[in-house]
């Protein structure tokens, strides 16, 4: 497989070429970063691109990729469901091309999303703490929008009541942010990486389900294993759980 890497100078751009170029199926054909001509990945004759930019700029890398019929997998974050039906839209023009767009590649990540999904409709009340290093672009983090819709999603399955919230009255931001009817809350501390808690209440107990990324090379194996199916799934795919075997 040959893999090009964009955003190949960033934090976890760097560790992706590493894990390619240590991958006995995969060949690092090119490392592409801010000021890099798009072209190269086309003339290295990439069949998969690798992104992890800047939210401000992976819209552009994504319309470069399908046109070229280069095989995408993403894990910049920033993507709304506008951005998501813009990229259908290009997808739908260029059959056979896949994209794999995934809030978190790490495994623990996944799980804990999955798990925190699975707990919500048995307490009353559940609330998302997504905790970074204060260089990131983004918040909340893709992974807290996602764990929350995920969340939403297993609630409203389940037919479970409103959370109870009894605030009338406060600062502007303290609650947080709404996303789908679930309260997510950001922090941005220096000497961090990725940090989530998904905090579940009901009468007199409360679960909390925590996940800690301490080195980027917890999403190597993951951005690996994307890379493996990708060209096995035409179209748009939302996380990585589509392409593991989790049940
Ligand atoms: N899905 C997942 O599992 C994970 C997702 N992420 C996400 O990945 C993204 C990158 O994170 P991180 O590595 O920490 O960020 P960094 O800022 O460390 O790396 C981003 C790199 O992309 C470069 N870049 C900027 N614009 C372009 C461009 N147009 N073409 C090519 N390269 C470009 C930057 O260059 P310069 O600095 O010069 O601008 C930088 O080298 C973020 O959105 C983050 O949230 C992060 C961790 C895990
Ligand atoms: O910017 C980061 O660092 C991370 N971004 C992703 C996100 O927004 O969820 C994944 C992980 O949390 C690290």
């Amino acid at each position: 497989m040959r893999v090009g890497v964009l955003g190949a100078r960033g934090k976890v751009g760097s560790e992706v070429c590493r894990a390619v170029e240590r991958a006995p199926d995969a060949e690092l054909v090119a490392s592409v970063d801010a000021g890099d001509d798009l072209e190269e990945l086309a003339r290295a004759g990439a069949e998969v691109v690798v992104d992890f930019t800047h939210p401000d700029v992976v819209m552009d890398n994504l319309r470069f990729c399908v046109e070229h019929g280069i095989h995408a997998v993403v894990g910049t974050t920033g993507f709304d469901q506008p951005r998501l039906d813009q990229l259908e839209a290009w997808l739908a023009d260029a059959p056979g091309v896949g994209v794999l767009i995934a809030p978190n590649f790490s495994i623990g990540a996944i799980l804990m999303m999955r798990f925190a999904a699975q707990a919500a409709p048995f307490f009353e009340s559940v609330e998302v703490v997504e905790l970074h290093h204060p260089d990131k672009a983004d918040a909340p983090s893709g992974t807290a929008r996602r764990t929350a819709e995920l969340i939403a999603a297993a609630r409203r399955d389940a037919g479970s009541a409103p959370m109870p919230d009894a605030t009338s009255t406060g600062l502007e931001g303290a609650r947080g942010a709404d996303v789908d009817g679930v309260r997510v809350h950001g922090l941005r501390v220096r000497g961090l990486v990725a940090h989530q808690e998904v905090i579940l209440g009901t009468a007199g107990e409360t679960l909390t389900i925590r996940h800690d990324s301490l080195d980027r090379v917890s999403f190597t194996p993951g951005v690996l294993a994307g890379i493996r199916a990708i060209g096995d799934h035409p179209g748009l795919t939302v996380g990585l759980d589509a392409f593991l075997d989790l049940d």
